[in-house]
């Protein structure tokens, strides 16, 4: 890989600078989305819902393990332009990202989807610093997210899998559409709920069940069939409908879908990690 390109002192020391904080909220993001409780099926501050081989520690030590990467992504982007150079340098940064990770983790996928998500985002507010607006770093990390990457080794996954035998988008196609259930979905949810005196966890609950109404979430798909996916697509959508989870109509629902979703082993992997890169995407344009 080359190194990152040649920028002057002053460059230099406001990419650094861009990259340690970037790097440092990702990781945030991360630890936030993996505590937040509760999430049916996720691994939260109450344990490991769904999942046998995964705790809040792992997510935890996951996390951290991830800020080098974020910070390696941020830095080879500053100020670049999408093209296939950095489309190469950027999925091998992901690919170290996740092998790091899989070091960490003692060989457990606990954030694939959210190094794919995250690290388009980190290096996408690094391309072009001064577009802080959501659309307009979403805008662009789909564009990097669409070019080819010739070094991408052709490997069996469970989200292809999926979404040949299901027809359905998955993550790529999540990236390289611009992140809709974000946009369109979380990031307004999380908003208006703020904006409805709902707390900062009822909040964030509510937009992670807002991507859960539609997103068709490989995860799902690989433990339950599509019978799992569309009870979460319901259950989701009438936990909104009764008010959300900061009422105790939403609750009960929320209960309710809890149950549906342990009983499939269903666990909503990829709603998750977009949860957490809109907790970042939320956090960037605030500041
Ligand atoms: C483009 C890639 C993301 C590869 O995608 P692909 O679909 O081929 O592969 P997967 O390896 O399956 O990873 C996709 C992960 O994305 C999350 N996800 C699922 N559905 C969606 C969706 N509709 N939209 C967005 N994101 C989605 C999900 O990640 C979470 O789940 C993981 C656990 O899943 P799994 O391994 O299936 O685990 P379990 O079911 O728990 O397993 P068992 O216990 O049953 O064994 C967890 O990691 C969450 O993060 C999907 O898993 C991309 O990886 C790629 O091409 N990378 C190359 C590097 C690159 O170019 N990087 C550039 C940016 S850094
Ligand atoms: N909280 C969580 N539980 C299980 N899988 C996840 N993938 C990303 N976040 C997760």
């Amino acid at each position: 890989m080359t190194m990152p390109q040649i920028l002057s002192v002053r460059g230099r020391i406001a990419a650094e600078q861009l990259a340690t904080k970037l790097a440092q909220q990702a990781t945030q993001a991360l630890i936030d989305e993996a505590r937040l409780s509760p999430k049916p099926g996720l691994v939260d501050s109450r344990g490991s819902g769904a999942h046998q081989d995964l705790t809040l520690a792992l997510m935890e030590r996951s996390a951290h393990s991830l800020t080098s990467t974020f910070y390696a992504l941020a830095l080879h982007s500053f100020q670049r332009p999408a093209d296939i150079a950095l489309r190469q340098e950027v999925g091998c940064l992901g690919r170290e990202g996740e092998a790091r990770m899989m070091q960490a983790t003692g060989g457990v996928n606990t954030h694939r989807g959210a190094i794919w998500a995250m690290g388009l985002l980190v290096s996408a507010i690094a391309m072009q610093p001064e577009k802080d607006t959501p659309q307009a770093i979403a805008r662009c990390a789909a564009k990097l997210a669409s070019l080819p990457d010739a070094f991408c080794p052709k490997r069996f996954s469970k989200g292809s899998h999926a979404v040949q035998r299901y027809q359905v988008s998955g993550a790529r196609e999540e990236a390289q559409r611009g992140f809709p259930h974000i946009l369109d979905l979380a990031l307004p949810q999380l908003r208006d709920s703020r904006v409805k005196g709902a707390t900062e966890s009822q909040s964030q609950l509510n937009a992670l069940l807002a991507v859960m109404t539609r997103l068709a979430d490989t995860c799902v798909l690989s433990r339950g069939g599509m019978p799992a996916l569309q009870a979460m697509h319901a259950g989701s959508r009438a936990v909104l409908s009764a008010g959300g989870t900061q009422t105790a109509a939403g609750r009960v629902q929320l209960q309710a879908l809890e149950k549906r979703m342990l009983s499939d082993n269903a666990s909503p992997g990829g709603a998750a990690d977009l949860l957490a890169a809109t907790l970042f995407l939320d956090r960037v344009s605030l500041a």
